[in-house]
């Protein structure tokens, strides 16, 4: 059997490890980005239906893979060191569904990095599943505000980011005026205040948009973006939740770009639209 000298393997490893980045480069710049899949409504909620129903994957499995890339995209765009109030204060609001869900598990795995995330949570969910989340955050000393304060700009003043985990796909407007007060708020500072929005800017038609509504700065979509995403306007889009087996892609005919190695995410380039949008 050939010898090989530790030297020459080092190098053949080197080279083998470059070409595979080189393909990797390659297959992300490859991605035709005119033919991204932008989902519905109905296609959301039954590709959401399949993942449960045909993959028995139980939504605990689902929301932690979610909040956790939203949490990763989060400290890619706005590292903690980069961040002056308040030992990176982050206030993450938290709707009564599963949007709301992913916000109390990105909340948990902000603070594992460093940041310092409050909640505002006003209308809690009372099954097992989201009284252990919010159990998690309390256990992990992350506060809850028990109002939105009054005067909006203390929230400008308070935090750096505000995570919008207020509704997702199964948003029907108009929105109740507990949280349609909210979102005004949001409108007002969002110059001020950088919002990430999970899976859909809230108070947005998941296929429409809404060009009153909320603008928010980064937008994580979950699974695969929602029509309403082409309408986004702000800095930066990424896919998050790499939980879609090959099959259920295949079978909706979905084209997404590749995740980037182990990545939880893949940061989407603009469309033309968007960066028209931007300008
Ligand atoms: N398979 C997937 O794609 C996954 C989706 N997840 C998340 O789940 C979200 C969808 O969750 P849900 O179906 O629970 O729905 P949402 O979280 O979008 O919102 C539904 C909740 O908001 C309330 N609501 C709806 N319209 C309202 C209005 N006008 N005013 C006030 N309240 C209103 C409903 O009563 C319900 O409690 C996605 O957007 C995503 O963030 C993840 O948790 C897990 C995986
Ligand atoms: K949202």
């Amino acid at each position: 059997m050939e010898k090989m000298s530790v030297s020459r393997l080092s190098f053949r490893r080197k080279g083998s490890w470059r070409h595979k980045e080189k393909e990797k480069v390659e297959e992300e710049t490859e991605f035709d980005y005119s033919t991204m899949s932008y989902l519905g409504q109905e296609e959301a909620q039954q590709i959401d239906q399949e993942l449960f129903n045909e993959y028995l994957f139980s939504l605990d499995q689902l929301m932690e893979l979610a909040g956790y890339s939203c949490a990763v995209a989060i400290a890619k765009c706005y590292p903690v060191e980069s961040l002056k109030k308040d030992h990176a204060a982050v206030l993450v609001i938290c709707g009564p569904g599963n949007n709301g869900g992913d916000g109390l598990v990105c909340a948990r795995h902000l603070k594992l990095f460093g940041y310092k995330p409050t909640l505002f949570y006003p209308k809690q969910n009372n099954k097992p599943l989201f009284k252990a989340l919010a159990l998690q955050c309390e256990r992990l000393d992350i506060p809850t505000l028990s109002f939105f304060p009054t005067d909006p700009q203390c929230v400008v003043d308070s935090f750096n980011l505000v995570v919008d985990a207020i509704f997702g796909f199964s948003y029907k407007p108009p929105a109740k005026p507990e949280f349609a007060s909210v979102l005004q708020s949001l409108i007002q500072i969002q110059e001020r205040v950088p919002i990430c929005s999970i899976d859909i800017p809230s108070g947005w038609d998941v296929e429409q948009g809404n060009p009153e509504g909320l603008q928010p700065d980064l937008l994580i979509s979950l699974t695969a973006p929602k029509q309403c995403a082409t309408h986004f306007k702000g800095k930066r889009h990424f896919l998050g939740g790499r939980f879609v087996p090959p099959t259920l892609e295949q079978k909706y005919g979905l084209r997404l770009p590749p995740y980037p190695g182990t990545d939880p995410v893949v940061e989407l380039k603009l469309t033309e639209r968007e960066e028209s949008a931007q300008s």
